[in-house]
């Protein structure tokens, strides 16, 4: 082989070069593709919108580029190990992102501190927490079958309480916590100071200058084309050996395919051969919460406090300083509300939305309506290529339908935040993707 050029010898003796095509740029199929891409594999990256993060968004407004927001996700919690780890690989630097929550409830507003959840309270959660630790697969499996308003009902917490917690919960999942699993609650609450009204619960972190930053850090590991955009798959065809994903004009052939696009999307690709009919009708059932997040930049920051956040029971669920840490003068408060409250929110106009937002404000400061500059409107519920925020798994749902979910298909493998053990969040994504790059990988 002296004769020949270092490139000639590499070709001849390298091993054929494994392929894989995958369906979906968020978190969950970058990080999939950059794995594989990192072992030496030929990713192909297929993205139906015009920009890769899909529920990882930052965005600025044209009158104060300086600053971001999230659109989508936003925290990144202490607990959160794969996408913590990944963030330190990539050199993606993130910084403290912690509140403290203030209560405006039936038009009074409490500071922190100046409310909290009663003894009985207290004590209800302490004894079911215990209780929890010990239970065995069978007493989960019927937790399951309770929703979460119920639950917390039937283990003793005051009606005013739960009221709260119906509030608060309710940003968790997207939807009114009398929709969600009490085992899916209580094992995300597990472990977290739930019964403090200042519990980060996974509130911990955020990316600097947006987690946007970390989605542009994976793509900027892939071969330059690797990821196409505006190219939404419409079918999945397998001959033995080889998996060919389809767009409308265009179509790729691979050993293996990825499906990181939302459970949502599913049944609208057709599969040769086509999904188990448990699967179609998996995906079929699971709803994703309604949320819309508005963004509003104002001149100056009448809020009353930098790490300023409020629950509230009127037109939204929450308020907070989108733009903490972040130089001012100007700022951004984020409104999000949640389920039917979100709907109806979605359906004003911008300009009616915006009032209804600032008669909210009013009761934090006179200034609001004045300062408001502009608004950003993302209601996740219409999206095209999610129909919702993050997966919302009901009672006796969650061991029922998440196997059938994330089961492989032939050479198709799943990916995606509604099959991770931490559903809901980035992290999810992010695990889900290393898992399902790892499974080719060995
Ligand atoms: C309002 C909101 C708030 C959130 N807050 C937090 C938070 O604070 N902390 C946190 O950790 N998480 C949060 N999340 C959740 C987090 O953003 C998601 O769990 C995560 O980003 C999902 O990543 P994914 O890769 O699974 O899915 P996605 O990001 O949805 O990626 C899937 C991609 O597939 C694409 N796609 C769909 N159909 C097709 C098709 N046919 N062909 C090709 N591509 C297709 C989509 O366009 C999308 O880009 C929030 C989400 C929302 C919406």
């Amino acid at each position: 082989a002296c004769g020949l050029s270092l490139e000639a010898q590499r070709v001849r003796t390298a091993r054929p070069q494994h392929s894989c095509v995958i369906v979906g740029a968020g978190l969950a199929g970058l990080t999939a593709a950059y794995r594989l891409s990192a072992a030496g594999w030929k990713v192909t990256v297929l993205e139906a919108r015009n920009r890769a993060g899909g529920r990882a968004w930052t965005y600025r407004f044209a009158q104060a580029p300086e600053l971001t927001c999230e659109m989508g996700g936003e925290w990144i919690g202490k607990d959160h190990k794969q996408i913590l780890a990944l963030a330190r690989e990539l050199n993606v630097a993130l910084e403290p992102h912690t509140y403290r929550v203030w209560l405006l409830q039936q038009d009074q507003l409490r500071a922190p501190g100046s409310w909290g959840f009663s003894e009985k309270s207290q004590a209800a959660w302490k004894k079911f927490m215990e209780q929890y630790k010990k239970y065995d697969e069978h007493e989960k499996r019927r937790l399951d079958d309770y929703d979460w308003w119920t639950w917390l009902g039937k283990i003793g917490m005051t009606e005013e309480d739960r009221r709260i917690r119906e509030i608060m919960d309710s940003t968790d999942y997207g939807e009114s916590i009398r929709e969600v699993s009490a085992f899916v609650a209580a094992d995300e609450y597990v472990d977290t100071d739930y019964i403090n009204p200042n519990n980060t619960d996974e509130m911990d972190y955020h990316v600097r200058g947006g987690n946007s930053e970390l989605v542009n850090a994976l793509v900027a590991r892939l071969p330059a084309g690797s990821v196409h955009l505006n190219s939404a798959v419409t079918s999945i065809t397998q001959k033995p050996g080889k998996v060919t994903a389809a767009t409308a004009t265009e179509s790729f052939t691979a050993d293996a395919c990825i499906f990181a696009a939302p459970a949502s999307v599913l049944n609208s690709i057709q599969f040769e051969p086509a999904l188990s009919p448990f699967k179609a009708l998996a995906a079929d059932e699971l709803e994703y919460g309604r949320i819309i997040k508005s963004q509003m930049l104002f001149d100056k920051r009448f809020w009353p406090a930098e790490d300023f956040s409020l629950m509230s029971d009127e037109t939204s669920h929450q308020y907070y300083h989108s733009t903490l840490g972040q130089a001012g003068p100007h700022g951004i408060l984020c409104s999000y509300a949640c389920g039917d409250k979100a709907d109806v929110l979605a359906a004003q106009s911008k300009a009616d939305r915006q009032a209804q937002l600032m008669r909210d404000l009013a009761a934090v400061s006179p200034d609001a309506a004045a300062a408001l500059i502009d608004s950003f409107d993302q209601p996740w519920q219409s999206d095209p290529w999610v129909h919702g925020a993050y997966a919302i798994y009901r009672p006796g749902q969650w061991f029922r339908i998440r196997p059938l979910l994330e089961e492989p298909h032939g050479k198709v493998l799943f990916a995606g935040e509604h099959i991770g053990d931490w559903q809901g969040f980035m992290e999810g994504a992010v695990s889900t993707g290393e898992s399902a790059a790892g499974h080719l990988l060995h």
